[in-house]
C-alpha cells in the first residue's frame, strides 16, 4: 500500500484497443524501425520475441510481441520447484466432480504479508495445463504488496478485483485495476501486482486454453458488448534495477522460483499483440430483449476462449452489468435452467438478480454441468408477481466464468469451512401452483 503509488496509478497513460498491433518507447528511438532484429538493437538493447500462439497459427488469431530489453530474459540462474501455496492446477484430481449446487463465502482473512501470489486460493478447473485446455478459477486476498516478480506459462490469467485497487507492473508497463476493472495478463508475461489499499479481494480466471478474444457480434452488427477501443495496453516503462530480484515462475501446475541478479521488469520498448490490457466493465454495452422473454446470458460476453470445436468455448467471460429490464408477459430474472456448461459466478458489487440473499460479493457458486439451478424461491415469488414497469437493475456487478468442462473442487475448496451448507435450500418450499383446469 503507498500513496506514492496509487499517484503513480491514477496518472497512468494507455494505448487503446483489443487486438491492436500497438508499439512504444520509453526512451526515444529504443524501439527498432523497419525490422525486429536489426545487428544490433538500439541504445544497447537486446530483442526477444514473446509468443502467445505457434508460429504458423492464422493471422487472425495470432499473437506475439517484440520486446527490447536491457538484458535478454535468457540471462537467470536455474529454477528450482517451491512450495505451491493454495494454488492448484489441471488436471484436478483431488476430488470427484461434483453434481451439486455450491456456494463459498468470501475467502477469510489472511495473515498479515500476505501477497498476491500467497493469497491465490484455487477453487478447481478443468482440463490439463501439459494440454493447454481448460482453466482453473482461483480467488485472491492479499494484504501487502508483490516483492517477487510472477509469470504464468500455464495460462493467460483474468483479474477480477472485487475490494482495493491494484496496480500491475508488467514488462510491458503500468496497469491501474479497480474493482469494476478486469485485468488481463497473456501467457509468459513477467508482472508484479502492488496493493493501492490495505488489502485486496477478488477473483481469477486461468485460462489454458486458446487467448481471450473478442466474441463475433453475428447480427447484432459492427458495434456493441464489449467495444475493442475501451481495452487499454500500457506505455512501456522500465525498471532498471541490479539486485536480487525473485521470478516464480508457474509451470504445469508447479511454482519455480529463481533469484535473479537483476529485475526482469526492464524491457524499453516493445511493439505486438501479446499485451496485457486493462478494461472498465461498466464501458460494457449490455444488449437485451426490448419485446419478451430473457435472453441467454451468452449476449453479455465480455471476452471468449475458443475451442476446436466452432461456437463452444473453453472458457467465456460474461458480465451482469447494470441494464434495463422492459420485456412484456416475462420472467424478468434468470430463468430456471439446466446446461451443458459449467459456470462459476462471482459478485464484485451489490446483488445480482436471481439470488435474493446468500450471493454475497467476493463469494462464488458453482453450478456444474446439467445441475439445476436459476431464481431462488424469493426472486421467483418476486418476480411472477411484479409490476412489468421498465426496471433498471441497478446495484449489481455479477460475472460469470463459463466452461465447456465440468469444473472439478480442489479438496480444499471441497472442504472449506466457508463452503455454504445449505445451498440447496434457497429452492427450497417452491410451491406447486398447477391446476389441471385453468
Ligand atoms: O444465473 C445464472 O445461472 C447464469 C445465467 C443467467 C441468465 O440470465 C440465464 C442463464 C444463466 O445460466
Ligand atoms: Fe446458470
Amino acid at each position: 500500500m503507498s500513496g506514492e503509488a496509487r499517484k503513480t496509478a491514477e496518472g497512468l497513460t494507455y494505448l487503446s484497443g483489443f487486438g491492436n498491433e500497438h508499439s512504444s518507447e520509453a526512451v526515444p528511438g529504443a524501439l527498432p524501425e523497419g525490422r525486429n532484429a536489426p545487428q544490433r538493437a538500439p541504445l544497447g538493447l537486446y530483442a526477444e520475441q514473446l509468443s502467445g500462439t505457434a508460429f504458423t497459427e492464422p493471422r487472425a488469431h495470432n499473437r506475439r510481441s517484440w520486446l527490447y530489453r536491457i538484458r535478454p530474459s535468457a540471462a537467470h540462474p536455474a529454477f528450482t520447484h517451491t512450495h505451491n501455496g493454495w494454488i492448484r492446477s489441471a488436471p484436478f484430481t483431488e476430488s470427484v466432480p461434483d453434481p451439486n449446487r455450491l456456494r463459498w463465502n468470501p475467502l477469510p482473512e489472511p495473515r498479515e504479508g500476505t501477497d498476491f501470489l500467497a493469497g491465490l486460493w484455487t477453487l478447481g478447473g478443468n482440463g490439463d495445463t501439459t494440454q493447454r485446455t481448460g482453466m482453473a478459477v482461483h480467488v485472491y486476498h492479499a494484504t501487502d504488496s508483490m516483492d517477487r516478480v510472477f509469470s504464468d506459462a500455464d495460462g493467460e490469467l483474468l483479474i477480477v478485483p472485487e475490494q482495493g485497487g491494484l496496480l500491475l507492473r508488467t514488462e510491458f508497463g503500468l496497469l491501474h485495476a479497480e474493482p469494476g476493472h478486469v485485468a488481463l495478463i497473456p501467457r509468459g508475461v513477467r508482472f508484479r501486482v502492488e496493493l493501492l489499499d490495505p488489502s485486496a479481494r477478488g477473483y481469477v480466471c486461468e485460462n489454458y486454453g486458446a487467448p481471450f478474444q473478442l466474441p463475433d457480434l453475428g447480427p447484432i452488427g459492427a458495434n456493441g458488448l464489449a467495444n475493442a477501443r475501451d481495452f487499454k495496453a500500457p506505455v512501456a516503462a522500465y525498471e532498471d534495477v541490479d539486485g536480487p530480484v525473485e521470478v516464480v515462475n508457474k509451470f504445469c501446475g508447479n511454482l519455480w522460483t529463481a533469484v535473479y541478479d537483476h529485475s526482469p521488469l526492464d524491457v524499453v520498448a516493445w511493439h505486438g499483440n501479446h499485451v496485457p490490457y486493462v478494461y472498465d466493465l461498466r464501458r460494457f454495452n449490455v444488449i437485451g430483449s426490448i419485446s419478451y422473454d430473457h435472453p441467454d446470458p451468452s449476449i453479455f460476453t465480455v471476452l471468449t476462449s475458443p475451442s476446436d470445436t466452432p461456437g463452444l468455448a473453453g472458457v467465456d467471460f460474461v458480465v451482469f452489468a447494470p441494464r434495463w429490464l422492459v420485456g412484456e408477459d416475462t420472467f424478468r430474472p434468470p430463468y430456471f435452467h439446466r446446461n451443458v456448461m459449467s459456470e462459476y459466478m462471482g459478485l464484485i458489487e451489490g446483488a445480482y438478480d436471481a439470488k435474493a440473499e446468500g450471493f454475497v460479493p467476493g463469494g462464488g457458486s458453482l453450478h456444474n454441468m446439467m445441475s439445476a439451478h436459476g431464481p431462488d424461491r424469493e426472486t421467483f415469488d418476486r418476480a411472477s408477481a411484479a409490476d412489468l414497469e421498465p426496471q433498471k437493475v441497478a446495484d449489481g456487478l455479477a460475472f460469470m466464468f463459463e466452461t465447456r468442462w465440468p469444473v472439478t473442487l480442489t479438496a480444499h475448496a471441497a472442504q472449506a469451512d466457508h463452503l455454504q451448507r445449505h445451498y440447496d435450500d434457497v429452492w427450497k418450499g417452491l410451491e406447486r401452483h398447477f391446476r389441471a383446469v385453468s
